[in-house]
């Protein structure tokens, strides 16, 4: 990916980060308003999401903010500087998920009526902040509304598995 500045540049991009904490995830910007991620490892580790709506926004050249609430109740907000190959996230997780993460652990869209009825059964608060900056180590623009991009569960050795190809096909 080259060097982006406005918006339209940054619709289409796939990511994959580590969080300073150690935590990998893998995003996708589908379209202006919608994400898709997987979550590789970290305390929701397995987790992946299709289709989640978003505010996604240019703060300034180069700078982009996308934040959302999810089913869970877990809400987050993501700040993108990709030419500097850095993010800094913040995680807002009810304390439900805190203590009760294999619950998450899915494929949220086959489980949407689980994950409301969790944010229901169990508390919220006081509710468990991650903020943390991360290292992109990988990013391509995938073209928007591509549904190859997330279209399966991250398992062990899947990062390494898409680094190699990505190596054998450049
Ligand atoms: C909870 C979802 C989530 C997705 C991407 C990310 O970087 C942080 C949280």
């Amino acid at each position: 990916m080259k060097d982006i500045k406005d918006l339209n540049e940054f619709l289409g991009a796939h990511f994959l980060y580590t969080y300073d904490n150690g935590w990998k995830y893998e995003f996708y910007v589908k379209n202006k308003n919608t994400v898709d991620y997987r979550i590789h490892t970290g305390m929701v580790g397995g987790r992946w999401v299709k289709d989640q709506k978003a505010d996604i926004v240019k703060i300034t050249d180069g700078v982009f903010k996308v934040c959302w609430t999810e089913p869970t109740g877990t809400d987050v907000s993501l700040d993108f500087v990709p030419n500097e190959n850095k993010l800094h996230g913040v995680i807002f997780f009810p304390k439900w998920v805190h203590e009760h993460p294999e619950i998450t652990v899915c494929f949220q869209n086959d489980f949407i009526d689980v994950m409301e009825a969790s944010r229901v059964k169990y508390e919220t608060y006081p509710k468990y902040v991650v903020p943390e900056f991360g290292k992109i180590f990988y990013k391509k623009n995938e073209g928007i509304n591509n549904e190859k991009v997330i279209s399966e569960a991250p398992y062990e050795g899947m990062i390494e598995k898409m680094m190699s190809q990505e190596l054998a096909f450049s």
